[in-house]
């Protein structure tokens, strides 16, 4: 499939009139072919219009329309074959075994939202029925069910440019509420997401749908994407990326005159607790397990080990020892962006003149822009006397805070902001200490584990990629995982409407076969 850095608007393929970009190799810093055109506030007007035109066809397609769809997603993704994989390494200088696995993970995200859709679980559909004799007044009939809440806008993040871009995890669950797509390119990866827009664009047309129900919008600054987020027919937006961008984002959705949510996934540092049984018995083996999730990917995963919290003793001495010589060996690796690589330069550099932190370990040096692994210490005190050691260094770097006791760990734990993940390294013999931090970890983050790092999010129903502010912008939502369609439906109740008006999944026979609650109990179909 020829890459022709057009803007993919509807069916049609338009060259943007903006500034022109190239991608850049991540690993050179040379430029690749061909040139992108930014889109103009025009083409932004243009695809949102067609996004609002579309909205009320998709939003009742039938359920089994709407996961075929998704499907032809998914195999029009794969479908591309290696073109895809080949031009997304040079992009993004990840390597090919985790971008085909990152393929994967897209297409059975896409996958999934089909099963979620065809078993319309995700409806909600409620009846109470009529109670015409009830006294003092007769109770109306009232049914409910969710909507689609409009086109969506959606971010693509950097450092996934499949599973969290154009046809990722954003895109499949509002997809699979009913809601048209906007998205936005990430300029890190344009071929990359140009293929896949392709993909999605061929699937509406093979599907028969409304042209408007996706497109993808081109910029290599940031006017594209506040336009898309100012736009009157963008009803909710996605995204996964920097604290700054996020909240730009939330401030220009919330300025608007009809504010929309913005679910942001932002910076997290996703603290690991090492218990002192656990640390005692395996804290040399935990060491290296550690280096092995922070240096994935070259540490550029929002999942990223980036706090560890344990009482001095010999266990964190062995801890530490066998972290500094494992990540010593560390390669460096290519970072995605030249300006991501400068963004962790200089997290790491201010973390190595400060006077309260010691340099641990680092990992070996390599070319311009790959990323040298990076880990250091730090006292409970001086962590929580100084809150710039709190902050995301995106890539491959640690800070282990030193705790006389575990009355500190849960003092560090309650100044934390909110956070995406948790993992607490316990034997049977800190089940007490890890009951005592459950609560406060419940109140700081989306994902608590155990014995098990943070990276590597599994898509599936149980799944929260998510936790309080500033790790996302509305900690009551997930962006990985089946429950990520809530963010982009919306309640809509039904009152004494006659059963030839109800739409499908409230009708009294109830055609779609769904499981529905009636008067506060959930019924089987045909019940
Ligand atoms: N926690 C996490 O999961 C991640 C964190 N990051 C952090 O973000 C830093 C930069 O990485 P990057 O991926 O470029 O993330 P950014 O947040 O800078 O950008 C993400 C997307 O949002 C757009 N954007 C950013 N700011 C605005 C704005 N004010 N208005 C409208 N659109 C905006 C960008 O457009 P454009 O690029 O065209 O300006 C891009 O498409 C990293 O160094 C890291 O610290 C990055 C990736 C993931
Ligand atoms: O760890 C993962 O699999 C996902 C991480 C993530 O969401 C991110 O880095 O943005």
């Amino acid at each position: 499939m020829p890459i022709t850095g057009d803007n993919l608007i509807g069916a049609g393929a338009r060259r943007g009139e903006g500034e022109t970009f190239r991608a850049v190799e991540a690993a050179t810093g040379n430029s690749l072919e061909p040139a992108f055109a930014a889109a103009t506030p025009a083409d932004v007007d243009r695809a949102c219009t067609l996004a609002a035109e579309a909205l009320d066809t998709y939003r009742e397609t039938a359920p089994e329309d709407r996961a075929r769809f998704l499907e032809a997603v998914a195999e029009a993704i794969l479908a591309i074959g290696d073109e895809l994989i080949v031009r997304c390494m040079a992009e993004s200088g990840l390597p090919r075994a985790r971008l085909e696995g990152e393929r994967g993970r897209t297409v059975g995200q896409l996958r999934m939202f089909a099963g979620v859709v065809r078993d319309g679980g995700f409806l909600e559909a409620r009846v109470d029925p009529a109670q015409p004799e009830r006294k003092p007044l007769p109770r109306p009939d009232l049914r409910l069910r969710q909507i689609a809440v409009g086109p969506v806008a959606v971010f693509g993040a950097s450092n996934f440019p499949l599973a969290f871009s154009v046809a990722g995890g954003d895109t499949a669950a509002a997809l699979a509420a009913g809601c048209p797509v906007v998205a936005k390119a990430h300029p890190a990866h344009p071929g990359t997401s140009e293929l896949v827009g392709r993909a999605v664009q061929q699937a509406v047309k093979q599907c028969g749908l409304p042209e408007g129900v996706f497109s993808l919008l081109l910029d290599a600054g940031i006017a594209v994407g506040q336009a898309l987020v100012a736009d009157p027919r963008i009803a909710a937006v996605g995204f996964t990326g920097s604290r700054r961008g996020g909240v730009a984002l939330m401030q220009t959705a919330a300025a608007r005159p009809v504010p929309i949510p913005v679910y942001a996934e932002m910076s997290s540092i996703n603290p690991v607790v090492l218990l002192p049984a656990a640390l005692q018995s395996r804290g040399r083996d935990i060491g290296r397990a550690f280096v092995g999730s922070l240096t994935l990917g070259s540490g550029q995963f929002c999942t990223n080990p980036g706090l560890i919290l344990a009482v001095e003793g010999a266990g964190l001495d062995g801890f530490l020892e066998a972290a500094s010589a494992a990540l010593a060996e560390i390669q460096a690796a290519t970072m995605l962006t030249p300006g991501i690589h400068k963004a962790y330069c200089a997290g790491v550099a201010a973390l190595e003149a400060n006077p309260a932190v010691t340099t641990l370990a680092r990992g070996l040096t390599g070319g311009i822009h790959q990323g040298q692994a990076a880990l250091f210490a730090t006292t409970a005190q001086a962590f929580l006397a100084d809150h710039s050691l709190a902050e995301e260094v995106f890539g491959a770097a640690s800070l282990v805070v030193r705790c006389p006791d575990l009355a500190t760990i849960r003092a560090v734990l309650e100044r934390l902001e909110g956070q995406l993940t948790a993992a607490l390294h316990l034997d049977e013999a800190d089940f007490e200490a890890a009951r005592a931090l459950l609560p406060v970890l419940e109140r700081r983050v989306g994902r608590i584990l155990v014995n098990g790092f943070g990276t590597g999010v599994e898509v599936g129903h149980a799944m929260v990629h998510g936790g309080p502010y500033p790790a996302t912008s509305d900690g009551r939502t997930t962006s990985v995982g089946s429950l990520a369609i809530h963010r982009f439906l919306r309640p809509v109740s039904y009152q004494d409407l006659p059963d030839a008006l109800l739409p499908a999944a409230l009708r009294d026979d109830n055609p779609l076969k769904l499981w529905r609650r009636q008067d506060g109990t959930i019924i089987p179909p045909g019940a």
